[in-house]
């Protein structure tokens, strides 16, 4: 199996860059896991609680979890993938039977920051956006499909997000294989990935 961590910043289009993998590759053969899916269980936290979170530092992150995930499809067993709520800032409760494959794509903003996860990455990502094009999409994506408004977002923004941004997921450039430019669409990055999963697969 082939294990590819990718990281950056919020908005920096990781999501995009994971569709843009995915669309033409054989279906079934690669995986995605998104960190999100990872942010700790709060169901004991009120809601007015949970919205406090600073869902931007490291320990907001169930790792010993992910890397147990990561560990069982390594060794060929099936997991059950959380599904998290950006509305309810907690995990609904479903899961998402997650089936191993050649090819599993790991993608959120803090997995390079932990050294076991960066362990089993066989190749390291990191997707750079210029900060104002990063808070740009944050603002248009969150009110949009997240439940957000503009306080909200540039609130968070200045508390917590850019502080930890720059305190945890700007230093992990140092450890990428790969660093790709994304404040435009980049296609040739993409082809480049797409060729390495191509002849893994
Ligand atoms: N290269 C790009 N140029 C313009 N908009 C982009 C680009 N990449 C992503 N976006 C947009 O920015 C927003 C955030 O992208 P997303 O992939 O969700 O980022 P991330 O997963 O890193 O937070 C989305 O609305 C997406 O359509
Ligand atoms: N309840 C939550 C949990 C996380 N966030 C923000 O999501 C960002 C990470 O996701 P991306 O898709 O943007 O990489 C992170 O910056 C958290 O601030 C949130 O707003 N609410």
């Amino acid at each position: 199996m082939l294990i590819i961590g990718i990281a950056g910043g919020t908005g920096c289009g990781k999501t995009t860059v994971v569709n843009q993998i995915l669309n033409e590759l054989p279906e079934g053969e690669v995986g995605v896991i998104s960190q999100d899916s990872y942010y700790k269980d709060t169901t004991h936290l009120s809601y007015e609680e949970r919205v406090k979170t600073n869902f931007d530092h490291p320990r907001s992150i169930d790792f010993e979890l992910l890397a147990n995930h990561l560990k069982a499809l390594k060794n060929n067993t099936p997991i059950h993938q959380p599904v998290y709520s950006f509305v309810k800032h907690n995990r609904t409760g479903d899961t998402i039977l997650t089936h191993p494959r050649k090819v599993i794509i790991v993608e959120g903003i803090l997995i390079l920051t932990n050294p076991d996860l960066r362990a089993m990455f066989d190749i390291k990502i990191f997707v750079h956006a210029d900060t104002d094009e990063r808070l740009i999409r944050r603002l248009k994506r969150d009110i949009s499909e997240r439940g957000r408004d503009l306080d909200e977002v540039l609130v968070r923004y200045q508390t917590t997000l850019k502080p930890m941004h720059d305190q945890f997921i700007e230093p992990m450039k140092e450890y990428a294989d790969i660093i790709i430019p994304n404040n435009k669409f980049n296609t040739v990055a993409i082809d480049i990935v797409k060729t390495i999963i191509n002849e893994k697969l």
